[in-house]
């Protein structure tokens, strides 16, 4: 499809100059080149590689990009002067296809104070830098900065100036962010429908997100009859950002009913190109963003859980494979509904029966408590724990420790031996040998204690500890497992699993052997 057509969006990517221009967000040239590359291939047809006079290194960025570029066109920024416009024509030479874009102020505030000039100067000043940009390429864009604050009848005489000067391509900027929706929407209506030639240019927006609205004034301007959204990847840019890309593109493809216009875009790299801009910037993507966030489609109450398992359309409006996700996910919290429970334990490869899930959805739950989010190997050790401990004739009822630098420490323990709870209270060096020396008094045994080993099943303070304990007892060792978030209950659980074990083996070659 042609970008000129009525139905074609034209993405113009900024993410390489304005993107750049987010404080602390340089990229170096090789980097540069990586990231063009991918916007190549994704389909964007405008990308503006840089600033030429800016810098030596936006000069050879702008040039590198254009060196290795196909079929999107390379732009260059230049202000308003002949040298500017020299540098950027330098710059996009090897460009198959180049674009200058020229750009001055046209709003009272910008004219008077920052450019310092009259506003019949600044009109001169168009007419002059665009018919000098297309004495070097075809391809010439303008932009009235602070366009959404310049006085109407004024933009209207620069806009057709520089039209017939020759730019192909006007962009009318929200340089500050200050525009609202049907306020920008019906200044491109009025510019479009009072320029004499307008017909002649595609009509560009390129907005700020200082008020949040620069993705809606970008959309409510396509409606109103631009065709070319400047934007970026993540919505990078000088202070707020720009309109973010993923943003634009997916909201038209998605909404094509209310906004039936085509970008040319191929979604499926929006993930990739996100991750390659957040990981050479440094500016990580908020978890809550649109479109790359990493819980856009993420999912933790059990009710949109339990809606998502049914028909995912109930609860996300685009697949994550549009957007290059694999996937969805359910992540399980303490929101975690027992229709996603039962989904995780099944893609974990259990088979429980109800019982058994009743009882590790309960657990679950207490873990999710104590835990900001359970992870699979959770999930995974609980189950195992609940498996293993489903049979036991000794179970661990409750511990209390006292711990730290105050001796001696001790344990109190309550366990429920054949159904019946005892308690004891003992004294150890550690509290983890208190907690042991309580289970022999509870359960008097011989096994000798092989090894007592600790790691955390995920990362971070609150993660669970899985303890492994191996007991000895008349030339038979046993292995005890138990996890907990707490590790000296998930000590108390190992040891008293490889006590379990050890009565299995004794029951075996003595039946009636059992001395609990
Ligand atoms: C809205 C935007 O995002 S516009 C792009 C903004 N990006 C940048 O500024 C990044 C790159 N900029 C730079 O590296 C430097 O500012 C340069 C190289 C462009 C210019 O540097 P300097 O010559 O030192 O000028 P300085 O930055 O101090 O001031 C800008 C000058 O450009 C003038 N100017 C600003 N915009 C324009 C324009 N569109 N056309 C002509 N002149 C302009 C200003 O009036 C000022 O002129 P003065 O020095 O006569 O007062
Ligand atoms: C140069 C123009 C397009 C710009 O970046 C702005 O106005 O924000």
């Amino acid at each position: 499809m042609s970008p000129q057509s009525a139905d074609r969006v034209i993405i113009f990517d900024t993410t390489l100059r304005d993107g750049e221009q987010s404080p602390g967000a340089s990229m170096n040239l090789e980097e540069k080149c990586r990231i063009a590359a991918l916007l190549e291939q994704m389909g964007v047809d405008v990308i503006e590689a840089g600033f030429p006079i800016a810098s030596r290194g936006d000069f050879e960025a702008v040039n590198q990009v254009a060196k290795q570029s196909g079929r999107a066109i390379i732009a260059g920024l230049a202000r308003a002067t002949k040298a500017d416009i020299d540098r950027a024509a330098e710059a996009l030479d090897p460009a198959p296809r180049k674009r200058i874009h020229t750009f001055i102020s046209t709003s009272p505030l910008h004219m008077k104070f920052k450019l310092q000039m009259e506003p019949e100067t600044v009109l001169q000043a168009v007419k002059d830098s665009v018919a000098y940009a297309r004495s070097k390429v075809d391809d010439v864009e303008w932009s009235a900065e602070d366009g959404s604050r310049t006085e109407p009848d004024f933009l209207c005489r620069c806009v057709e100036a520089a039209i017939a000067a020759g730019a192909t391509t006007i962009n009318i900027p929200d340089t500050v962010g200050y525009a609202v929706p049907d306020e920008y929407a019906a200044l491109i209506a009025m510019l479009i429908e009072r320029v004499p030639n307008a017909d002649k240019a595609v009509f560009s927006v390129h907005c700020h997100n200082d008020l949040g609205l620069a993705v809606a004034n970008s959309l409510a301007a396509v409606n109103a009859g631009a065709r070319q959204v400047e934007c970026t990847v993540n919505g990078l840019g000088e202070r707020a950002g720009n309109a973010a890309m993923e943003e634009i593109v997916m909201a038209l493809r998605t909404r094509a009913d209310r906004m039936p216009y085509d970008t040319g875009i191929d979604t499926t790299l929006i993930t990739r190109a996100s991750k390659l801009v957040s990981t050479i910037t440094g500016f990580t993507v908020q978890p809550n963003k649109a479109i790359v966030g990493k819980n856009a489609f993420a999912h933790e109450s059990g009710i949109h859980q339990d809606g998502m398992l049914k028909n995912a359309q109930t609860y996300e409006i685009m697949t994550p494979e549009s957007v290059g996700l694999t996937k969805s996910t359910l992540v399980m919290g303490k929101h975690s509904g027992r229709a996603a429970f039962r989904d995780k334990v099944r893609e974990l490869g259990y088979t429980l029966d109800d019982d058994k899930l009743n009882d590790a959805f309960k657990r679950f739950k207490d873990l999710a408590d104590l835990k900001k989010e359970v992870f699979d190997e959770d999930v995974a050790a609980l189950i195992d724990d609940e498996i293993l401990r489903a049979r036991d004739r000794i179970k661990v009822v409750e511990l209390s420790v006292m711990a730290g630098s105050k001796k001696p420490q001790t344990a109190e323990l309550t366990l429920e031996i054949d159904g019946e709870r005892k308690t004891h209270t003992a004294e150890g060096d550690g509290p983890v040998d208190a907690t042991f020396k309580a289970i022999k008094a509870l359960v008097p045994t011989t096994a000798r204690l092989q090894l007592y080993q600790v790691h955390a099943v995920t990362q971070g303070t609150d993660a669970q500890a899985e303890v492994t304990v191996r007991l000895e007892e008349g030339g038979k060792t046993v292995n005890g497992q138990g996890s907990d978030t707490d590790t000296l209950v998930a000590s108390a659980k190992a040891y008293v699993t490889a006590l379990n074990k050890l009565l299995v083996k004794r029951e075996k070659t003595a039946p009636a052997a059992m001395s609990a």
